[in-house]
């Protein structure tokens, strides 16, 4: 919690105004029992209705202060503590832009909501808490020892049995509330996650009638979260009790001793009062401080979550010596090994391949087989483990990283639509592309073939996710944002796949006659998509099978025909032409 409160520097004046404040508030805390017992001692025993207006009008105007001190305070803690969430939320974002996919699977998208959101609302509360409790606890109760003593000294002593046994109270707490708070946030991290695969995955979910199942999911996680959250409170509910029998037997005994004081002629009436008072705001500031120490543990829980994130450094990082490629978009890939964070096996192994810029390169395999994991590796989503990946003779990790995406367009093998219109989706933020590049793009991606019967074309609103789009054109709008920046590299993972046979080789012919200087690579699953490219890369398991074009193939790699064969007849396996394109 320590390392948090260094972003509460840029705040330093709201934090010192509200401790000035709680100083004020401590202050009148401490005078007011004061100004009673001399009321009782001077005014009330001795007649006086002077001095009981006199003191009386004081205690007024210091109570007031003492309201105006608190309503300052609520809104100076309250300004600092959001400040500090919001400038968190802000590094959390930054820091996250930044991960690789690599640490992101490490944390998992949900753990990283419920940092961004819940702990940090943790950390907003505890710092409202710092700032207003815990200087005015211990403040208040060394503050009323000190003025309990100097009204009477034996009857304070009675706090020498009182505080023991709060003080083990206390450590009750901490010690059972502490492990609990830990498994607190990781359910809500679980339930987070049980509640976005139920919300993202709803068709499928419905379409197997596995509503019950996963609303049993839930259930647990949901259970489990509150059961743990019960134990908790249930500890809370303990403690004040217990804090309250301990206060309430201690104003008996002082009420007793100081009755016997009172008649033995050794202490005044309103000085009993005042160390009774006194004594009630020790208790009372121990009361505060086993609830700090309930939030405070939750909060630095909290806390070391939302560190760990900040303190990631990411695997993918910018190069110390930035290297500008000048070439045309030459991909070389030299004996590159792969292995995904804290994975035994290899993903790829020992990959060495050229795509050449006015020529395509397809690569073929099976599922699983690392197609994907190779265009990961071009646009540096994942860093290698062994070999290198070059553009244009430079090692991908030494160019700068957005120098490097800026120069491949890449439509994954799921499209990825954000809310917005159409256009919007295409364009996707790059203000340097002009309207007849985002048309052009639309054109040759087909995109307007389904916007132009749209009444507002290409200007259409997209819901979040593109659930008011088919699957195919969510595909075409995915490859006209690849297009419309006619980068030097076209990356297309599965892109085609979407799309009706009709559709895709429309899209393929459009295409290749745009891209005909830049290189492309395409990963397929359709030999239909793949057989006239220039260069056809078969994998399997991680392992390059064969490279060659499709005639090469059928002769040389056993993988390769076998694929072919289980998608087209010997007649039109035969048709393949390299110069197809
Ligand atoms: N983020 C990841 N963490 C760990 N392993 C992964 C990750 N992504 C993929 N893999 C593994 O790496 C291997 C290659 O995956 P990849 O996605 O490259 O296959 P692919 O050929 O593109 O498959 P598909 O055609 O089904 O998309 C698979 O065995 C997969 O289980």
């Amino acid at each position: 919690m320590i390392k948090i409160l260094k972003y509460l520097k840029p705040y330093t004046h709201l934090a010192l105004i509200t401790v000035a404040l709680v100083v004020v508030d401590s202050y009148v805390t401490l005078y007011l029992p004061d100004l009673m017992s001399q009321i009782v001692d001077k005014g009330i025993t001795r007649g006086n209705v002077d001095y009981i207006w006199q003191t009386g009008a004081k205690m007024l105007l210091v109570s007031l202060i003492q309201v105006l001190a608190i309503i300052f305070m609520s809104l100076t803690s309250s300004k600092a503590a959001m400040g500090v969430g919001k400038d968190l939320r802000n590094h959390i974002f930054k820091k996250v832009q930044s991960f690789s996919l690599g640490e992101i699977d490490q944390f998992s998208t949900a753990s990283l909501i419920t940092r961004t959101t819940n702990d940090i609302t943790q950390i907003q509360q505890a710092i409202v808490m710092i700032l207003r409790m815990v200087i005015r606890a211990p403040v208040i109760a060394a503050g009323s020892i000190v003025m309990a003593v100097s009204k009477d000294a034996k009857l304070t002593m009675i706090l020498l049995v009182s505080v023991p046994i709060a003080a083990v109270a206390m450590y009750f707490i901490f010690s059972k509330t502490m492990p609990l708070f830990k498994s607190m946030q990781k359910k809500i991290d679980r339930l987070n996650l049980v509640l976005r695969e139920r919300v993202t995955g709803v068709r499928v979910i419905r379409a197997f009638n596995k509503e019950d199942h996963e609303k049993e999911r839930f259930e647990k996680a949901n259970v489990d979260l509150t059961q743990t959250a019960l134990k908790v409170n249930r500890i809370g509910a303990v403690i004040f009790p217990i804090m309250m029998i301990v206060m309430n037997f201690t104003i008996i005994a002082l009420v007793w001793f100081g009755s016997k004081q009172i008649d033995m002629g050794q202490l005044q009436v309103g000085s009993m009062m005042a160390v009774m008072q006194y004594v009630i705001q020790i208790l009372f500031s121990f009361i505060m401080i086993s609830m700090i120490f309930i939030f405070l543990p939750r909060a630095s829980v909290s806390a070391q979550r939302v560190i760990e994130v900040l303190k990631t450094t990411p695997t993918v990082l910018q190069p110390s010596d930035p290297t500008e490629p000048t070439g045309k978009g030459v991909i070389r890939f030299e004996d590159v090994s792969f292995y995904y964070p804290g994975a035994k096996e290899a993903a790829l192994e020992n990959i060495s391949f050229e795509a050449q810029p006015g020529k395509m390169t397809a690569i073929i395999g099976s599922t699983g087989s690392g197609k994907t994991t190779i265009l990961n590796l071009i646009m540096r989503f994942y860093d290698v483990t062994r070999g290198t990946v070059k553009i244009d003779g430079v090692d991908v990790r030494h160019i700068p990283l957005e120098r490097l995406r800026g120069m491949i367009g890449y439509a994954p093998q799921k499209a990825v639509i954000f809310s917005g219109t159409i256009a919007d989706n295409i364009r996707f933020g790059r203000d340097e592309l002009s309207n007849e590049d985002v048309l052009r793009a639309a054109e040759i991606a087909q995109v307007d073939e389904f916007t132009q019967k749209m009444p507002e074309g290409l200007n259409s609103p997209v819901a979040q996710g593109g659930t008011n789009l088919s699957g195919g054109q969510k595909q075409r709008i995915s490859i006209a944002r690849a297009i419309a920046g006619k980068p030097k590299i076209y990356l297309f993972d599965d892109t085609f796949s979407a799309l009706d046979f009709k559709t895709d080789a429309r899209v393929r012919a459009k295409l290749l006659k745009e891209v005909k200087d830049a290189t492309v690579i395409i990963v397929a699953q359709r030999v239909a998509t793949v057989m006239n490219a220039d260069q056809i890369i078969v994998i399997k398991d991680g392992k390059v099978q064969g490279i060659g074009n499709h005639k090469q193939l059928m002769n040389t790699c056993p993988v390769y025909k076998d694929i072919v064969l289980s998608q087209l007849s010997e007649e039109e396996a035969v048709g393949g032409d390299s110069n197809g394109k």
